[in-house]
């Protein structure tokens, strides 16, 4: 590695936003339960069953929780990876902190942005800033380490 060298605020940092979005990403599954159980919307025979209603897999309001939930996993899960690695590479603290912080910014914006239905393109460009922390973690982490390929 280039550097191991990693300041405690930093490895603070990244510790507290890798909660939050895996936080929010947790909060997707209970925010699913909450769905099905309000407009009484299951996937399961054994669950529907308890309610006397036949199984639904097409609920707009509960699909709509579950896209985001997945979206969530696609981005937040990269991010953790990326970031363990990227501060491996001794990057600028206020440089990471800065990737840190925008990256939780932009998928709390996805999920309003998604839960709200608003139009687009707010979801979209909110995707993409949180994506744009991603692939500029993974350059640095690349390029910091191409001399070991
Ligand atoms: N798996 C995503 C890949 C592209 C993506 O993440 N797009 C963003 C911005 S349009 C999004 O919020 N997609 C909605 C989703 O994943 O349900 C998809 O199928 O849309």
């Amino acid at each position: 590695m280039v550097s191991i060298n990693i300041p405690d605020s930093l490895l603070g940092s990244f510790a507290f936003y890798s909660a939050v979005v895996l936080s929010k990403t947790m909060a997707m599954s209970l925010l699913t339960a909450f769905k099905r159980i309000k407009n009484s919307i299951y996937a399961n025979p054994e669950d529907a069953a308890t309610v006397r209603k036949p199984v639904v897999f097409n609920n707009e309001t509960v699909e709509r929780v579950r896209r985001n939930h997945l979206n969530d996993l696609e981005n937040v899960l990269p991010f953790v990876l990326l970031g363990g690695l990227y501060l491996l590479t001794g990057p600028a603290a206020g440089t990471a902190l800065w990737h840190f912080r925008i990256f939780a910014a932009s998928r709390i914006a996805h999920t309003i942005s998604y839960q709200l239905a608003l139009p687009q393109p707010s979801r979209a460009l909110t995707f993409f800033v949180g994506l744009s922390v991603n692939a500029s973690m993974a350059y640095r982490i690349l390029s910091s380490l191409s001399q070991f390929a």
